[in-house]
């Protein structure tokens, strides 16, 4: 059994974007400059963002956090999506989510502009993915598919079964792992919440991609052996022993589930550190487009 060692390899990638941002300013040109819009007092979105403005000056990035208070209208932030959309500065941005419920989300991710939209939600970069177009690739899939990559995992023809159909993670990962190409070429199942007899389906699975947000709903007795195992949830789960009142737990069984695994991500330290890894290279790649503009 291996572990895909999240925390490793986007430290790697880290350095590799410092690399390409030191020879930026040997030669006196802009670094890129990410903003983060955050709207709310939600204590785990500002644990993330506060993670990716960190990720930014450690690579060197310009970052910026925009807050905006648990009320703010859906004008207010379409206004602020506006400035960010002119601002010549920022090469990209993000805008956290979940929002509040006052907000339409879609309308909100349709009003950035696709050409700064580093977490690739816009419609255009989505349908661009979906059509082996260049684009930005939501981070979480492309740090998935990065990890998969750096350890040459075996993909292609391989069945491989995402449970969980969110836009975000579950959904684009689908058709990230279907497409031509390493990694991809596999054939995929999409499975959700009325999927009928999940277990029957995982138990078939060469490569599991687990994105639902219950913590140790994959069990040892719904994996075949030697699967390969990503586990992308993360719930902050209520623990008094532990300093910060909560442990981070992922939707899978660690402990039995990785005895039976050829491969597996650990939670904490698997897919979420290459989500952060994965955005600031999107965002090296905005400021390289809006460079040659
Ligand atoms: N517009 C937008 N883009 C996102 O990419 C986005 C978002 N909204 N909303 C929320 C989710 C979640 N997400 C994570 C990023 C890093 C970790 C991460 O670094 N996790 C650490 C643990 C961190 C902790 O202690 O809480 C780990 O797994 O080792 C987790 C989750 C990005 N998301």
């Amino acid at each position: 059994m291996t572990i895909l060692d999240g925390k490793k390899i986007s430290n790697d990638i880290k350095e590799e974007i410092k690399a390409e941002v030191d020879k930026m300013k040997a030669n006196n040109e802009k670094v890129p400059h990410l903003a983060a819009v955050i709207v709310g007092n939600d204590g785990a979105s500002l644990t993330y963002v506060g993670s990716k403005v960190r990720a930014c000056e450690r690579v060197g990035f310009e970052s910026t956090m925009v807050r905006l208070s648990n009320t703010t209208s859906e004008i207010e932030l379409l206004d602020k999506i506006e400035d960010l959309n002119n601002d010549d500065d920022i090469d990209g941005f993000i805008i956290q989510l979940p929002l509040p419920p006052q907000i339409d989300t879609q309308k909100v991710l349709m009003a950035v502009n696709p050409e700064k939209d580093v977490d690739g939600f816009h419609p255009m970069n989505f349908g661009k993915m979906a059509l082996d177009m260049s684009t930005f690739i939501p981070a979480t899939p492309f740090g998935i598919l990065e990890l998969l990559d750096r350890y040459q995992v075996d993909t292609k023809g391989k069945h491989t079964v995402v449970i969980g159909r969110s836009h975000i993670v579950g959904r684009p990962m689908s058709i990230l792992m279907g497409r031509k190409g390493f990694p991809g070429n596999s054939t995929v199942t999409l499975t959700h919440s009325h999927t009928k007899n999940i277990t029957q389906i995982t138990s078939q699975a060469d490569i599991i991609i687990s994105a639902l947000g219950v913590p140790n709903f994959l069990k040892a007795e719904m994996v075949k052996d030697d699967a390969v195992i990503i586990d992308v949830g993360i719930t902050r789960v209520a623990d008094e022993s532990h300093p910060k009142g909560y442990v981070i737990t992922g939707d899978v069984d660690f402990e039995n589930v990785s005895k039976k695994a050829s491969f597996i991500t650990p939670v904490p330290g698997g897919v979420g550190p290459m989500t952060i890894a994965m955005l600031l290279k999107n965002t090296l790649l905005a400021r390289e487009q809006h460079r040659l503009k």
